[in-house]
This record gives structure tokens, sequence and C-alpha cells, in this order.
């Protein structure tokens, strides 16, 4: 059995809820999971509001079962709650709402002028409306109770999901609630992780109804993975490591104009661990720091055609501000078989079936809809799917890029989280490539350097926002990426020492 502190986080979508309440019908626990369920939000309720008159909000399905459990819970903690909840047919809802007059709470019907009054009298409301059941759009008569809830500005907590959000979709249809907090259960949901329906959500805490973990594991979309399987990942070095050990990395990138690209590429992966670091370009490449190798070229695909296979390194990136001759330089890396990172210029769909296994393919959404030959929207409705896609079509892995991007190999999908909104700005792309390359130099393979590699460059990212904001340039991440390395190696402190780990950290640096 897997380790807790190993455990991937699930993304569901509502299928595969579905699928799980389906089992736990037949297993007759679907009350104890609703119960559990009630029992946390109760608790979170205690937590996001201590003080005040709390107004519960309980739509017809399990979703509202879910906030008269949480209503009955904060009754006996002696919190003074407001109930209002719509007919139901639901046999576990309504049961508790029996269970919760029995206690000696009212439970009112609602409707838009008792909501009216009922948010007069509270401080924060719980949304309990819909959840995974919702099918969009939302109707007339529940779309002017979340209008009224909205512009309440009182602050709202949502059971599962905010009213009114897709739990499969990252787009947005008419008008949601607004939450400030969001409990949901079993699993993440793609609308809380992707934007713009994660703006909904605001901070998400996600509650383990403490089922079998293989049941939400079987239905999972994705899977996010625990730092400790991040911090496992990272090359571990031993005290007599030299530069030939750590890799050679080639990037080959840059363009009149766009030279930057391919340095800040270089000197990421100088700073993710390579041994040496070389940019191929025919356009003079800045010497942004002076360990970086800079050969420049009249003709680079004259020079990569005559490079004997000994002297090849040991991983590369291509693309980086490359331009136009990125599509044939990329195929004719390719050919080599060595790890490979294809980034900007080398996304091009006539690419696919060039590939192999080592490869990494990071397009953002847009470089993304190019591959796939369609809308930026349509990648970013569903960006799991999209990278699923992507994967199949190019082989190897996909990192498709964002806040949080998606990592998709053969053997599944993978959600990376982190990372700081002031990443959004020129060249943090580049440093990826240059992160990526460096790890698959270091021996990792590209399904495990994608992971490492998205986490390393994420939490130099939250690092460098500390500092920076969202003035963060991507300068700024790669100095990070040293004590990023270092802090992602230290959340897992309970993994058992290999041999030449107690000093690979500080003793990182090759003599
Ligand atoms: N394993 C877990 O994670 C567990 C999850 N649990 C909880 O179960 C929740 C899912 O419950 P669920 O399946 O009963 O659906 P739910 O969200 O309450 O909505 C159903 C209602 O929505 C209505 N409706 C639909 N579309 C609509 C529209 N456009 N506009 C208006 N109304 C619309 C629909 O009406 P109908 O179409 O039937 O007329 C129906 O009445 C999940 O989110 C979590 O909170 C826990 O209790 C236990 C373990
Ligand atoms: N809001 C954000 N949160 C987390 N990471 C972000 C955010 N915005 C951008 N990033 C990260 O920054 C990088 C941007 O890549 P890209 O758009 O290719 O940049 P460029 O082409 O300028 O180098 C990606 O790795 C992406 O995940």
């Amino acid at each position: 059995m897997t380790p807790e502190r190993l455990r991937p986080e699930v993304v569901l979508s509502p299928a595969g809820v579905r699928a799980i309440d389906a089992r736990l019908e037949r297993a007759g626990l679907l009350d104890l999971a609703m119960e559990e369920a009630g029992r946390a939000a109760a608790d979170a309720i205690q937590l996001f509001f201590p003080v005040g008159q709390v107004l519960l909000l309980a739509g017809s399905g399990a979703n509202g079962g879910d906030a008269l459990v949480a209503a009955r819970h904060l009754h006996a903690l002696g919190r003074a709650v407001t109930v209002l909840a719509l007919p139901s047919q639901h046999p576990l809802t309504r049961l508790n709402r029996r269970r919760l007059k029995a206690v000696g709470v009212e439970v009112g019907r609602l409707s838009a002028a008792p909501l009216h009054r009922a948010l007069r009298a509270s401080q924060g409301v719980v949304d309990g409306l819909l959840g995974t059941g919702f099918r969009p759009p939302l109707r007339p008569a529940l779309q002017e109770l979340v209008r009224l809830v909205n512009a309440s500005g009182q602050p709202v907590i949502a059971l599962d999901l905010p009213t009114g959000l897709d739990a499969g979709s990252a787009a947005v249809t008419g008008e949601p609630v607004q939450a400030s907090v969001t409990v949901t259960f079993s699993g993440m949901k793609p609308a809380l992780l992707y934007g713009p329906a994660a703006h909904h959500a605001g901070q998400v805490q996600l509650v383990d109804l403490r089922l079998p973990p293989s049941w939400a594991l079987a239905e999972a979309l994705a899977t996010r993975p625990a730092a400790a399987e991040v911090a496992r990942l990272l090359p571990v070095r031993f005290a007599d490591a030299h530069k030939g050990t750590a890799g050679h990395v080639w990037v080959i990138g840059g363009h009149p104009g766009t030279v930057g690209a391919a340095a800040l590429a270089g000197w990421a992966a100088l700073r993710s661990g390579a041994g040496l670091v070389t940019v191929h370009s025919e356009a003079p490449v800045p010497l942004v720091t002076p360990e970086l190798m800079i050969r420049q070229h009249v003709s680079l695909l004259e020079a990569l055609r005559d490079t004997a296979p000994a002297s090849r390194p040991q991983a590369l990136c291509v693309g980086m501000g490359l331009g136009p001759q990125a599509e044939d330089t990329a195929r004719l890396v390719l050919a080599w078989q060595r790890p490979t990172v294809l980034d900007a210029d080398a996304l091009q769909p006539s690419l696919a079936g060039a590939g192999h296994a080592q490869c990494i393919w990071t397009p953002h959404p847009g470089e993304a809809a190019r591959l796939l030959g369609t809308d930026t929207t349509d990648v970013t409705r569903d960006p799991i799917q999209a990278a699923r896609a992507l994967q199949e079509r190019l082989g190897g892995v996909v990192i498709l890029k964002g806040g949080p991007s998606t990592i998709a190999a053969p053997d599944g999908i993978r959600v990376s989280r982190g990372g700081h909104p002031g990443m959004a700005s020129a060249g943090m792309g580049d440093t990826l490539s240059g992160v990526l390359a460096a790890l698959l130099g270091q021996g990792l393979s590209a399904g495990e350097a994608a992971l490492a590699g998205t986490a390393l460059h994420a939490r130099a990212g939250e690092l460098a926002g500390q500092q920076h904001g969202y003035g963060l340039s991507a300068t700024d991440v790669i100095e990070q990426l040293g004590r990023a390395w270092q802090s992602l190696v230290l959340a897992d402190n309970t993994a058992p020492t290999p041999k030449g780990r107690h000093n690979s950290i500080e003793g990182n640096v090759t003599k």
C-alpha cells in the first residue's frame, strides 16, 4: 500500500464522483460518507466563520444533504444556524432533514423572499445548493437565488464546489456563486483547479471522506503528486561527482531579436545541476553567465549534421527563440534519440510522429491549440483532455503549461500546482526548458523530469514571488532554483536517506 506521504491527490470528474457514490451505495456506506462530508464542512465553517449567525442553503440533491448534516453538527456545537432548503426527493437528503428537525432545528423553504431576509440577519453563508450533479445552464429560479447571495457581499463557504460551476470544466456559464472558501470532497475537480472556473472557488480545502483510497484512484482523471513523491525524483549526487557525471546539456535556440530565450534556458540548466551547458545558435547569444559555453554557427543545421554520435550531449532543449529553422532542426536532433525538450518554435504539428519516448513537449495553451489544430479556448476549457490528446498525437511526455501545468505521459495525467501569478511574464517557459533538460541530463526519465522539473520551476517562482511580487522576471526565478531544490527535498523529511543524500545538497556543486 502507498504510504500516506506518497499518496497522490486525485482529480475527479462528475462521472467519477457518480461511480464512487454507486460503490458507496452498494457497500451501504453512502449515509456515512454524507455524514463525514457534513461533519468536515462544519469543522471548516467553525474555522472560517468562528462567530455569528450562519445561513445554510440546501439544494434538492446530495449536496443539499451535506449542508443539512453540517447544520446539525454546528447546532450541536452551539452555533446559531438558519437553514433554508429546496424540496427534495433524494432519500438521504430527506433523512437528514428529518434528523435536523429531530434535534430542534427548523428548516425553512428556500425562495427569494426568505433568502433576502435571512441574508440580512446572517454573517456567513454556506452554499449547499448544487454540487457535482449540476448540468449547465443554471435554471432561472436558482440563478436568481445565486445572484442574491453574491449581491449580499457575505462571505460564502461552498460545499464540494460553488453552485453554478460544472465540476468537469474550467469554463464558466451564467453567474456562479462567488465563494471565499470551498470544501471539496473525495478529490479535486477540474473546475477547482483551472481558471476561469477556479476563480469562483476561493481557497480550496480537500476533505478525504475516509473511503478506501483505491476507489478514488480507480476513477481519477488525473493525480497531483504528493510533495514527497517529487522530492524523491530529484537526483541524488555522491560526494565524488564531477561535471562529467552531471550531464552535458545542449540548448539549441536563439534568432536575431530572441537570443535571450536560449541564454535563459542555458542559465536555468546550469542552476538545475547540469555539469556542462553549451548554447548552439546562428545568432550572437549574450553571455549571461561566464560558465555558459556559446557556439555560434554560420549554419546551425550543417553544424548539427556534422556532429559525430560520440560528441552528442546527454540531453537537449530545442526551439527557444529559434525562429523559422526550428522545425528542421528539431527533426534532425530527434533522430539522435537523445532525451530532448521541445519548446516554442519547435512545437510544430508536422513533428507528430518524429518524437520518441524520451521527449518532453512543453506547449502553453496557444501552442497546444496550434498543435491540435483547434482554438485556445478549447484547450483552456478542458486542459486535462487537451494534454491527453497532445500526448497521444506527439508521444513522449507533454507538459501543457499554465497555473497549474498538466503533464500527460503514457501512464496517466498529473497536475502540477504551485508557482506564482508573477510567472506570467516573458522567458518563464525558456527557464522551464532549461530546468527539464538539466534533469534529463542527470539521468531522469522524461516522465520523472517533467514531474520534478515543473515542481522545481514552480517552487522557484514561489520563492522569487515572495521577493518580487508580480514584477517577477525569469532571471529572478533562475536565481531561486537552488533554494527551491533544497526546499523540495526537505519536504520529504521522512524518506529513508539514500547513501550520499546527506551531503548532496550542500555539496551539490561539482568541484
Ligand atoms: N463521493 C463523494 O464525493 C460524495 C459526495 N457527496 C455530495 O454529493 C453531491 C452530488 O450530489 P447529487 O449527485 O445528488 O447532485 P447535486 O449536486 O446535489 O445536484 C442534483 C440536483 O441538481 C439539480 N440540477 C441539476 N442541474 C441543474 C440546473 N442546471 N439548474 C438547476 N438545478 C439543477 C437536479 O435537479 P433535477 O435535474 O433532478 O430536477 C438535482 O436535484 C456532491 O457534490 C457532494 O456534495 C456526499 O454527499 C457523499 C459522498
Ligand atoms: N499564473 C501562473 N502560475 C503558475 N505558473 C505560471 C503562471 N503563469 C505562467 N506560469 C508558468 O510560467 C511558464 C510560462 O511559459 P511560456 O508561456 O512558454 O513563457 P515564455 O514563452 O515567455 O518563455 C510556464 O511554465 C507556466 O507554467
